[in-house]
């Protein structure tokens, strides 16, 4: 199957940033090598790049629109640390296979696992979660995911209804059910994340009534214990009153996938309906948590 890759250069300061914002893009992998020297390297979560100038290959499906991508990334504020973008075909499949060999089981918070689903878990009595994302966002090794399960670890989700919207690979929506939700709806706009969402709740012996997956729309006058939302800034702006409308009273919700300068303004947003906390940060990403008023 072939696959589109991004190429750019970038540098070691913002080689981070700059490949976080691209997995917000739809990226499914990111590789780093010294512009100068060329040994492939991919940094693990949070460790940063040893060299100054950087050339970054961030690996696409080959379905998207490249024109958009493209022109999507000229409005971040981070393509000004950016040159030489350009996409290019590659039908090799070891980017798959290095991609996954590289995927490790992951802790977060006391209780909780994801691991991939090919690999033994470490920890039995855990609660783990088996993933493979597929085409779909969602693995944890994304700040804004680790965010999410972090903040899903320590809630009481004991017989607690949730919404996880944007559900991307379905991580946060089978996190939820294992933590002991009695009810999830997973939800999100793009059809591979519905796929995706479904196979790994199969994986994890949750496909089942307490699991309601779909587009947006399924959601009707559906009013739950808990809503957990990683998408973009903009589209939880948007989407705000209707978030509030699926809350009921008291009912506590987490939006991750904002950037840390913009907390204030989302905060500002919810505080209509939610009484907002203080943001957590992991490296430049925040994640808000409220209380429906
Ligand atoms: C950053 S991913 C999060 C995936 C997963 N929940 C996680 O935490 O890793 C954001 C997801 O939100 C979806 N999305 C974006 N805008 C949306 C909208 N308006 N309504 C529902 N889903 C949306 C995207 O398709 C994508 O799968």
């Amino acid at each position: 199957m072939p696959w589109l890759q991004l190429k750019l250069t970038t540098t070691k300061t913002y080689a981070d940033a700059v490949g976080d914002e691209l997995m917000m893009l739809g990226g499914l992998s990111v590789t780093l090598e010294d512009a100068a020297d060329n040994p492939i390297y991919e940094p693990a979560p949070g460790e940063t790049p040893l060299w100054n100038d950087i050339q970054m290959m961030v690996l696409f499906d080959a379905q998207i629109n490249t024109d958009e991508v493209l022109a999507v990334w000229q409005e971040n504020p981070f393509s000004e640390f950016t040159a030489h973008e350009k996409f290019e075909q590659v039908e090799d499949k070891d980017w798959v296979r290095e991609w996954i060999s590289r995927f490790e089981p992951m802790k977060f918070g006391e209780r909780l696992w994801i691991c991939p689903s090919w690999q033994p878990v470490p920890d039995e009595t855990a609660v783990n979660v088996l993933l493979d994302p597929g085409l779909a966002f969602g693995t944890g090794t994304h700040p804004t995911t680790s965010l999410c399960l972090q903040w899903l670890d320590q809630a009481d989700l004991h017989n607690k209804t949730v919404i996880d919207f944007g559900c991307g690979s379905g991580i946060l929506a089978v996190a939820a059910l294992k933590l002991g939700a009695s009810k999830v709806y997973a939800v999100d706009i793009d059809p591979q994340a519905i796929t995706a969402t479904s196979e790994n709740a199969k994986r994890n012996g949750v496909l089942d009534e307490r699991l309601i997956i779909g587009q947006p729309e399924i959601l009707g006058d559906v009013v739950v214990d808990v809503l957990v939302a990683n998408i973009l800034a903009g589209p939880l702006e948007s989407l705000a009153e209707q978030i509030s409308s699926h809350c009921g009273s008291h009912a506590k919700i987490a939006l991750s996938g904002l950037l840390n300068h913009q907390v204030e303004s989302v905060s500002q947003t919810y505080s209509t309906w939610f009484d907002m906390q203080q943001a957590e940060n992991l490296q430049e990403w925040s994640r808000l948590t409220g209380t429906k008023k």
